[in-house]
């Protein structure tokens, strides 16, 4: 086994999910030839950071990520921190040599990601962005049947991300946690936060987006702010919806929102093709819903795959327990390190990777810029 020396930067949700990710890696891919070793991670509150590395079984801490790039011992650098910082981390890290995975979306603006991308390509390292909802099994088998062209052409592409924790007009913006509420931190609102899983899966599964035409609303137009203690104009998007064309000529309609009374973290996408549609919900994630035209007659209609077969046929579910027992939201985390180990030993392209994530940071540009102007925009 050789050493695979994690620097994480951020410790909140994310750095939670990674850790797990890399200390249960090797129990489940024995195949890997490298383990993930927890070196350092970085955090500017000290205290909190120790604390993390106590209960995570980190080696050692830093408070500030130059000091944890500029460390030999680090190979890989983990970027679970605000939006805002994900550029300037990743180029310095890519300076120094080192391996990246950074969380989504990209960047803050499509500027900052091409910076970002050409300093990766420059120093040649292995990179990759957190759009793990690619490795839910059935995401990934969805992909599978539509690279096997059980779909033929596709017509229709229609995803929502819904949550509903921003709707108490009280909530503050800013600061800890809320960060996600302050376009200086976040660059947008649920373009960037949500809508990007939806662009990331549905680019993957259906391919390139040409134009976009797109609407917004702020329902709370001020809020407290955490860092100023006055009420200040909220910069987000609350909401967005966008219609677009694919460049496969499918049409595509994207909707999200932290309003949706109800819904915590619904993600769903549906793909209607000329003799296929395969439907799929964050909620029932196990489950891939999929209709057949080529059925029978008497017997055609809908089917719910349980995914969960250990015949190799249906993806990384035998790397898990016995047939017909579920796995979960983490365990995509799980899978993304060690499709990027394998990526590292095999010499293929990680996917995605940040020249992709480039790619949906243009189409949240192009229907951040669309809404503003109420006109149709090119990607
Ligand atoms: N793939 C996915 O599904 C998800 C992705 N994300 C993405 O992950 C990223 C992080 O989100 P999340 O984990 O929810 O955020 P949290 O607010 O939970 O955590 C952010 C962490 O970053 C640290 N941090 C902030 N600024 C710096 C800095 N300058 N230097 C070092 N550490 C810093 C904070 O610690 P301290 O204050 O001590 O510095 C904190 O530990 C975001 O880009 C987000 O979009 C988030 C959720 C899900
Ligand atoms: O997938 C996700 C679920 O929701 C989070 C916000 O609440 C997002 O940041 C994240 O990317």
């Amino acid at each position: 086994m050789k050493p695979l020396n994690i620097g994480l930067i951020g410790y909140g949700f994310m750095g939670r999910t990674h850790t797990n990710g890399y200390k249960r890696v090797n129990d489940f891919f024995p195949e890997l030839k490298h383990r993930p070793i927890l070196k350092a991670v970085c955090g500017r509150n000290e205290e909190k950071v120790k604390e993390f590395a106590d209960q995570w079984q980190y080696e050692s801490t830093e408070s500030d990520w130059r000091d944890l790039i500029a460390r030999d011992d680090i190979d890989a650098v983990d970027i679970c921190t605000p939006n805002n910082s994900h550029a300037e981390i990743a180029i310095a890290a890519a300076k120094a040599g080192k391996m990246i995975l950074c969380e989504k979306p990209l960047a803050l603006n499509p500027a900052e990601g091409e910076k970002m991308v050409e300093a990766i390509e420059k120093a040649g390292v292995a990179n990759t962005v957190w759009y793990n909802y690619r490795r839910v099994p059935a995401v990934t088998m969805a992909k599978q049947l539509i690279d096997e062209g059980r779909l033929g052409r596709v017509f229709h592409y229609r995803a929502n991300f819904l949550q509903d924790w921003t709707i108490n007009e009280d909530l503050p913006q800013g600061g800890a946690a809320l960060w996600r509420l302050d376009a200086a931190a976040a660059g947008s609102g649920v373009t960037g936060d949500l809508l990007a899983h939806c662009i990331d899966t549905a680019i993957w599964l259906n391919g390139s987006i040409k134009d976009v035409t797109a609407m917004t609303e702020t329902f709370v137009k001020e809020r407290m702010h955490n860092e100023t203690g006055k009420k200040e104009p909220v910069t987000i998007d609350d909401a967005c919806a966008f219609l677009c064309h694919f460049q496969n000529g499918s049409l595509g309609l994207f909707e999200s929102t932290r309003y949706a009374r109800g819904h915590k973290a619904l993600y769903t996408f549906e793909i209607n093709g000329e003799n296929a549609s395969i439907r799929w919900d964050l909620h029932d994630l196990h489950r891939l819903e999929y209709f057949d035209h080529n059925d029978e007659g008497k017997l055609r209609g809908w089917r719910s795959i349980h995914i969960s077969d250990h015949d190799g046929s249906q993806p990384y579910m035998d790397k898990w327990w016995v047939p017909g027992l579920n796995i979960g939201y983490e365990h995509t985390f799980v899978h993304q390190v060690a499709d990027f180990i394998k990526s590292i030993e095999t010499g293929e392209t990680m996917r995605p990777s940040f020249r992709d994530a480039l790619e949906t940071q243009r189409v949240c540009d192009a229907v951040l810029k669309s809404a503003a102007s109420h006109t149709w925009k090119n990607v």
